[in-house]
């Protein structure tokens, strides 16, 4: 009987580590005379008992006549500046990537059984990190790789069972002895009794997931533009989480969700309630190298360097050089040719200053950009040119 469903007229990838839950999912393949199998095994040589799993796939691979692409890593990992399992996985999947072009195969099986998806759901609660799926998904995108995950239905046991009743060889992973990694700990102590119960509440999150997603995208297709969201009465009055997702969702968009990877929770929080509390027109939260910032009712991203307050004195003409890298300094030039070239003047975009000791036609400056509501943006982009002695600026921003 076939123990998962799999269409058998296609080709496959196949990931096999050499450990029970893919040897039993090659084994499975290979008694439904699946049409094309080319079995990928990575040989990370970080345990010293790493050739002994490669010589099972390869002894298993040439007893079954089946093709094997292996990749060998030959590697100091005390010089691996990222955490070990994360690079594994990267450095997995690139190597599927190429062996799919290889062999112009599309799919590949990856042997996550019942257990691993209970258990992912687990560490994402324990984590309450913010998640688009709860467990593992059947099938997902890993740049032109379609990952299929076809024994998500599948216990453990069950395949312990199978793999002792067919004598199928495997390799026994050593890291899994040891109780210090936390998926380890929740699987020590973790039932198969309790996964049906577990199963029914990632089906119904999942299913709450959706509707929320639904929501989240409908805002935020609705209230973009030019990368900036549009922060309205609606949004405020939603919950946090709301807040968040949906934060989350323009930053994915716009393409920067990078910024918030490792600091995802702590920091799109803080975001959210500024959203949803503060009652002012501006404010900034750095992130990195960037700033997140209220604008009246919009929310952008920018390079912090980018705004930075710059403030240049400008003796003569030799010096009107130094603004050049405000987008408005034609106009700041212009203003200062108007002006007769009476020198010194100042060039800034330090707002927060500038606007308490300068006027603007004839008002205070601070007057003058609350009224006519100078966006942030502007105020921060584009500079203003004062005379140093009468303290008029001589162009506006708009
Ligand atoms: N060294 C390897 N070579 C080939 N395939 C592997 C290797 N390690 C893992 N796999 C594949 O990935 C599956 C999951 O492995 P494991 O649970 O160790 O990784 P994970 O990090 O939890 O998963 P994922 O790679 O999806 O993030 C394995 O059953 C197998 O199909």
């Amino acid at each position: 009987m076939q123990k998962f469903k799999i269409n058998t007229s296609f080709s496959y990838l196949v990931a096999v580590s050499g450990g029970p839950d893919s040897m039993f999912m090659l084994n499975e393949l290979v008694k439904m005379s699946v049409k094309d199998l080319v079995v990928c095994h990575v040989n990370y040589n970080f345990r010293n008992d790493s050739d002994n799993d490669q010589k099972i796939v390869e002894e298993f691979c040439a007893k079954n006549n089946l093709k094997l692409e292996k990749l060998v890593i030959e590697q100091d990992y005390s010089l691996l500046k990222e955490n070990f399992e994360s690079w594994a996985r990267k450095t997995r999947y690139d190597f599927f990537v190429e062996v799919s072009k290889k062999h112009n195969i599309k799919n590949v099986l990856i042997a996550h059984n019942r257990n691993d998806l209970v258990e992912t759901f687990l560490l994402q609660q324990e984590r309450k990190s913010f998640v688009k799926h709860y467990g593992l998904n059947k099938t997902s995108i890993y740049k032109d790789l379609i990952i299929v995950r076809p024994m998500l239905n599948i216990l453990k046991s069950e395949i312990l069972v199978a793999l002792k009743e067919e004598k199928v060889p495997y390799a026994v992973d050593s890291t899994n002895e040891d109780i210090k990694y936390k998926r380890n700990k929740i699987r020590a102590e973790l039932s198969e009794n309790l996964f049906p119960e577990i199963v029914e509440q990632i089906k119904l999150l999942n299913n709450e997931l959706e509707k929320k997603s639904l929501k989240v995208d409908w805002y935020v297709n609705n209230n973009m533009s030019a990368d900036e969201l549009k922060i309205n009465k609606n949004l405020q009055d939603s919950n946090l989480e709301f807040i968040q997702r949906t934060i989350y969702k323009w930053l994915e968009l716009i393409k920067k969700d990078f910024v918030i990877q490792n600091r995802r929770n702590k920091t799109i929080f803080e975001i959210a309630k500024n959203i949803k509390v503060s009652e002012k027109v501006f404010w900034e939260i750095k992130i990195g190298n960037y700033s997140i910032i209220k604008d009246y009712d919009n929310l952008f991203l920018i390079e912090t360097k980018v705004i930075e307050p710059k403030t240049f004195v400008i003796k003569s003409k030799e010096d009107l050089y130094l603004a050049e890298e405000f987008i408005n300094w034609l106009d700041l030039v212009n203003a200062i040719k108007r002006n007769k070239e009476n020198y010194p003047y100042v060039i800034t975009n330090d707002f927060l200053k500038y606007k308490l000791d300068t006027y603007t036609l004839g008002k205070k400056t601070n007057r003058y950009l609350i009224d006519k509501k100078i966006r942030y943006k502007n105020r921060m982009l584009k500079a203003v040119v004062y005379s140093k002695r009468t303290k008029k600026i001589l162009n506006t921003i708009k």
